[in-house]
């Protein structure tokens, strides 16, 4: 793993939005796998304004996002389809077929899972995939488990994970309690992992993902398997370092 340190979430936001632009320059048919969350928020911006400029664009480009809410539909404001467009997608000029989020409100949640798998395999595998890390060290939605889940799969959210996410609902009870999420062996299989952390709630999953062992307990714990990961946490996510 390889962690650089930033200051603050704005430097953070621009050194990922450059990593990012870097692959998409030198790969305009990049595939890449994307993150929601409060922390990317930055990062895209960032790379809409790096668009607007002339700077990159995004017509070849295709997107498989970590994961989606279960029961939500796309148009539902707290959906992460709609969470992409609002913060992304609307402001960028890429083509509306290549982009992939898994559908919510599949009725056969294992077809729709196998079918997500199916479309980055036959995509051709992601080239860089972007994460967020949950508090209690989760990516994706893959929650502290006994044993890492593989594939594309419905997950069970975690208390913690639901309270943590209240903030973007109008009422905790409102927080879905299920998502589809990609899997750890989805996640690993990308070909290079750009991590991001910023606060100081991320700091102790961010120590045990660099320095604890390799357990399902804290999911991200995984990526030190990974032979191409670059973490970007500020000051504060990286603390305890
Ligand atoms: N499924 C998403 C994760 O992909 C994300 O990393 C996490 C952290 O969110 P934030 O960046 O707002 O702290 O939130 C959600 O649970």
């Amino acid at each position: 793993m390889q962690l650089q340190v930033v200051k603050d979430y704005d430097a953070l936001s621009k050194k990922a939005a450059h990593i990012l632009a870097s692959q998409i320059i030198l790969k305009p048919k990049s595939i890449l796998g994307l993150a929601t969350g409060s922390t990317p928020i930055g990062t895209y911006r960032e790379l809409i304004n790096m668009h607007k400029e002339g700077m990159i664009n995004f017509s070849e480009v295709v997107t498989f996002n970590l994961d989606e809410y279960y029961g939500l539909d796309v148009q539902d404001q707290q959906s992460y389809h709609y969470f992409m467009n609002q913060h992304f997608f609307n402001d960028i000029d890429i083509v509306k077929e290549n982009i992939y989020i898994p559908n919510g409100k599949a009725v056969d949640v294992d077809a729709e899972c196998q079918r997500y798998e199916k479309s980055i395999k036959e995509a051709g595998g992601i080239d860089l995939q972007l994460l967020g890390i949950g508090q209690n060290g989760h990516i994706g939605f893959n929650e502290p488990d006994v044993k890492f889940e593989a594939s594309t799969h419905l997950v069970n959210l975690d208390l913690d994970t639901i309270k943590a996410n209240a903030r973007f609902f109008d009422s905790i009870d409102e927080v879905p309690d299920q998502a589809i999420s990609m899997g750890v062996k989805t996640i690993l299989s990308s070909k290079k992992i750009l991590l991001l952390a910023s606060g100081k709630n991320k700091a102790e999953a961010i120590y045990k993902m660099v320095k604890g062992k390799i357990t399902p307990k804290l999911p991200a714990s995984v990526l030190q398997l990974h032979p191409d990961v670059v973490v970007i946490a500020d000051e504060a996510a990286a603390a305890l370092l």
